[in-house]
Order: structure tokens, then sequence, then C-alpha cells
């Protein structure tokens, strides 16, 4: 039991919202609870049975809404926390993901008459189907020198916020009609919770192409198509909000869903990868903290502004007040382990798996940790939740080269493993190339459980490897941007050395299985640029012979 101060992070993830008590004096975790989306994600169909196309991933906005109703008095709970003690609340989460509402927040799949329009629901960041619409994005500001291109290293993804609303229009102009906020779940729950809609300055800069103060232009949006020329100022525009700053104060409603103090503060959204930053007590320029879970999100600050090919995005105070807050990612990575347990693993294994008390994953991953590094002899390509970086593209798909016979479910599992850690390296690699320093890296999310992952990241990367000292990065530093809002410390950075946690140099790179790794990474760099550049568009044809077979 407590008696001192406290704050609650809550990050909204892909599958679950997870929300944290924490103590503000020294960042210490009381409590947590984990409330699973009931819906979790929609990428076959519509809760009443509507069908959904490839690439689709939605998901219902009421499952955010459960979350708090369940995960934040259940951490109170256990934390033995009172409500009294609790003097603000901060959210993070996962981005772009973004929803049509009417302008006073009703999502429109809430509205009866839309429950079967698969464009009235939440599109989630990894829903990928609007790849046309981000390739006409990228064409146009090309051609006409768009300023801001640079700032997202030449491409924008089709996960952004443009990409989607272009999508949206184009393909269900009713419902486009009828959207009057086009919103960001991160901002949508701030909004929830304290009845102020402020858009976020990390979600407007890195998905909405907000820079300098200005979005891309009437003139640019018209010559995309007429009909969007009044995007901006018609659906998007809202008030910015710092990143720290208080959006507005807790509702009597939102009180009693969560059962915290109507009053107490609510701080402005943020997104998962970039509150995980100050909690790894990542503050310093070059400091690169990978969030490794179901994606993996780069993110580093700098005092420098780079043009880094591929990049998600740089945005002056993406993530830390004073420097450049840089963004890179990966879009599958725990993810595509997923995938082949779902579908490659044989029966035998998973009950050997269950006989020994493992997880398929613990399972695999001890079989894969007795190999010598190329002794399955694969190579594998990321791409199977398509590329975000450094080549921007979901259309693209995974490869697995080097099969024979006698290849094990465990030699694919470990090629697989290796084959993200190669996608960080490209990643890195790029920000070097662009003379924007990566000085450490330090790991955080769900990922950091599995020691030979980390070993593979260090040996490939060449690097030691800092792991967070939380197993819940995003919600700490949720709740470390509310203690800055509630006025407990002046700023992140302050937060962040009182709260934030770090234990650094834990796995080390290991110099024979780092050159055993160049060789991989040469073989894993020519098949990158085969596919992935240009020379064979072998994916993007398959891509086509399928939406013709399943139109
Ligand atoms: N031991 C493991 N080794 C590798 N991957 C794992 C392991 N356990 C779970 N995963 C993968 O980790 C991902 C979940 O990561 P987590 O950080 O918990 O979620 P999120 O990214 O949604 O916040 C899933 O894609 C799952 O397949
Ligand atoms: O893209 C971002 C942040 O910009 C993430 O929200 C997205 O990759 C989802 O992250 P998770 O894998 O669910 O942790």
């Amino acid at each position: 039991m407590t008696f001192a101060p406290c704050v609650v992070g809550v990050d909204f993830g892909t599958l679950s919202g997870r929300a944290l008590v924490v103590r503000v004096s020294d960042g210490a975790e009381l409590g947590v609870a984990e409330h699973p989306y009931r819906h979790a994600v929609l990428d076959q169909q519509l809760p009443d049975g509507t069908r959904l196309p490839p690439d689709w991933a939605l998901q219902v906005p009421s499952d955010y809404l459960d979350v708090l109703r369940h995960a934040v008095p259940e951490a109170l709970d256990r934390a033995g926390v009172r409500p009294e003690q609790v003097i603000g609340i901060g959210t993070d989460f996962t981005a772009c993901t973004v929803l049509p509402t009417l302008a006073d927040g009703t999502p429109l799949c809430d509205l009866p008459e839309f429950v079967a329009r698969p464009h009235a629901y939440v599109k989630l960041w990894r829903h990928h189907a609007a790849q046309d619409q981000a390739d006409r994005i990228n064409a146009l500001a090309a051609e006409r020198q768009e300023a801001w291109l640079g700032r997202y290293g030449g491409r924008i993804s089709s996960e952004w916020e443009f990409a989607k609303a272009l999508q949206l229009l184009e393909e269900d102009p009713e419902i486009y009609r009828r959207t009057e906020r086009w919103v960001e779940a991160a901002d949508w729950i701030v909004w929830q919770l304290c009845g102020t809609y402020v858009r976020n300055a990390c979600t407007a800069g890195y998905k909405g192409q907000y820079q300098d103060g200005a979005y891309p232009s009437r003139d640019y949006l018209a010559a995309l198509n007429p009909d969007f020329a009044g995007f901006v100022t018609d659906k998007l525009d809202q008030p910015i909000g710092e990143l720290g700053a208080q959006a507005g104060k807790l509702t009597a409603e939102a009180a009693a869903w969560t059962g915290l103090r109507e009053g107490i503060t609510v701080c402005v959204g943020n997104v998962d990868a970039h509150v995980t930053a100050p909690a790894a007590a990542a503050v310093e320029p070059g400091e690169m903290v990978a969030i490794m879970g179901t994606s993996t999100c780069h993110v580093m600050s700098s005092d420098r502004r780079g043009a880094v090919s591929g990049m998600c995005g740089v945005v002056d105070g993406g993530i830390l007040p004073g420097l450049w807050g840089y963004e890179a990612g990966q879009s599958g990575v725990g993810d595509i382990f997923a995938w082949f347990i779902r579908t490659g693993l044989p029966a035998e294994y998973a009950q050997r798996a269950e006989a020994l008390g493992q997880s398929p994953h613990e399972y695999l991953t001890d079989l894969a940790a007795r190999q010598k590094v190329g002794e399955h002899g694969l190579v594998a390509l990321d791409w199977h939740s398509g590329n975000r970086s450094v080549l921007v593209d979901h259309d693209l798909s995974g490869v697995l080269v080097g099969q024979t016979l006698s290849t094990r479910p465990e030699d694919i599992y470990r090629a697989l493993l290796e084959a993200t850690a190669f996608g960080t390296r490209t990643i890195i690699d790029a920000f070097e190339a662009a003379s924007v320093p990566v000085r450490e890296l330090i790991i955080a999310g769900g990922l950091t459980k599995n020691a030979l992952l980390m070993q593979i990241y260090a040996d490939v990367t060449r690097r030691p490897l800092g792991v967070i000292a939380s197993a819940q990065g995003p919600a700490l530093g949720a709740a470390m941007h509310a203690a800055v809002a509630a006025g407990a410390y002046p700023d992140i950075r302050a937060a962040a050395h009182a709260m934030g946690k770090v234990h650094r140099a834990v796995h080390l790179p290991d110099p024979e299985r780092a050159a055993a790794y160049d060789r991989l990474y040469a073989e894993y760099q020519l098949l990158h640029d085969y596919f992935g550049r240009g020379t064979n568009d072998v994916m993007h044809r398959l891509r086509r012979i399928r939406a013709e077979a399943t139109a």
C-alpha cells in the first residue's frame, strides 16, 4: 500500500489495452491489468459477417472504451492505490489507427445504417489496402517537388492518414461525405476521457504530414482528386496539443468508467513507440529505441536533421522537445513469427511443446538456439506484412530461399528471426548513410523476452543492446507524460531521469557470429534489392493476379 501520488498510463496495443499505475516519484510500477479487445482485429469480416477484401485490418472503437472500463479499475485495485492518489491519466495508441466520426466524435460504425460498411470502421495501422492511393500520393508529391516529402524519406506509407482517407473517398464516397472528423484513435480516446478533441503533435507530424505548421496544400490535394481538395480544412484540421500537455480534465462519465476522480489531468494523446523512448530513459541524441512486438518501430532523437531514405518521418520535437524525432519501422516482426506458428507448425511439435510446458515460440526458439550461424542454409525476407522502411511498399511479400527436403520448422523459424534482424540493420544503415548517427540501440517490447532473438540482433547489428527495464514500456511512457501534464515534472526529460528504466549493454555482439552474419546479410541485401527495387516485380504481379482471382 502506498499513499504517494500516482499516475495511470494506458497503452492501446494491436490486440489489447494495458493499464499501469505508476508512482510519480520514482516510476515504480504498482499495478497492471490487460483487457483484450472483444473484436480483436477484423481482417476477414465485420461483426455482422460482411466479408472484407485482402489486406484490410479494422477495429471497433467501443473495444477501446472497454479497456477504460475494465483494465483501469483492475490495475488500481491490484496496485492498492486509492483514486485520490491519482493525479493524471495518459494514453498511447498504435498509429496510424484512424476513424471517421461525426463532429461530436461519434464513430460512423456506431450508426445503425453503417454497421455493414467496412469504411465506417477504425482502420488499424496495419490496414494495407491503400497502397494504390499511397503510390499516387508519392508520385504526385515527387512530380510537384512538395517540400514535405523529404521529411518522410521520399515516400509516405499506405498506413498513414492521407492514404487511408483517399481510399475512403474513392471507395465509399457516401461515408466520406458523412465523415465530419478524420480522427486518430490516439486522439479519439483522449476526446472520450476529457470531452475535448485535441490533435496530438506526434501523430499529426508522423502520420498526417503536418510539417512547419502546415499540411499538404489544397492545391496538391485537388490535383490528387478534386473531391479531396477540402480534406484538411473540412475533416482533419484541429488545434494541435504538445506532447505532455494537458488536453483537459477527466469528465464525470469517464471517471465512472475508470474509477478515477472527475477533474484529474488528462494528457494529450501520443503514440506507443514514441512514448517508449523516455520510458527507456533514451533522451539523448543517437539513442535509438526499437520497440519490438507485433511490429517494430525504431524511434530516435537527434540534433541533426537528415534525409534518411525510407524513414517514416522526421518531426521537430516529435519525441522530445528541442530535438528532431525520427521514426522508422518494420510492419511485421512478431506477427511473422506468429504466422509461421499458425500455419507451419507440425502437430508433433505443438504436442512436444505442450508436454514441456513451453509455448510454441519458446520451443522453436530453444531448438533454433542450438544451431550455428548459417547452419540452416536459409535466408528470408521479412516482408509478410509489407515493408515500411526503407522501401515503403506494402505490396511486397515474404521470401524464403534455400529450402530442401531436410529443412525443419526450427530452421525456418530461425531464418525468420534473422530476417527481421537484417531488416533492422538495413534501417540503421540508412540512418548512418544520411549522417544521422545511431550511437546506441535499446530494445523494448514483448520480444525482449526472447534471448536468442536479442543475441541475433546484437550480432547482426554489431552493437551492444540495452534493454528497457519494464515489461510495460508504452504504458510507463504514457504515465510519465501524464506526470508532466499534471505538473509533477517540468518536462519529459526530467520525468525520464526519475521514472525511466533501462539496463545498458545486456547483449553483446560476438565477433565470430557477427562475421558469419555479414555473409548472410550480404545475401539478404541482394534479395532485398532484387525483389524490392524493381529488378523483379513478381510480388506486385502476384498481388494483381490474386486481386483478379478474388474479385
Ligand atoms: N517467445 C517469443 N518469441 C518470439 N515472438 C514471440 C514470443 N512470444 C510472443 N511472440 C510474438 O510477439 C508478438 C506480441 O508482442 P507484444 O509486444 O506482446 O505485442 P504488441 O506489439 O501488440 O504490443 C506476437 O506477434 C507474438 O507472435
Ligand atoms: O506504427 C506504429 C507507431 O508509429 C505502431 O503503433 C504500430 O507499428 C503498432 O505497434 P505494435 O506492434 O502493436 O506495438
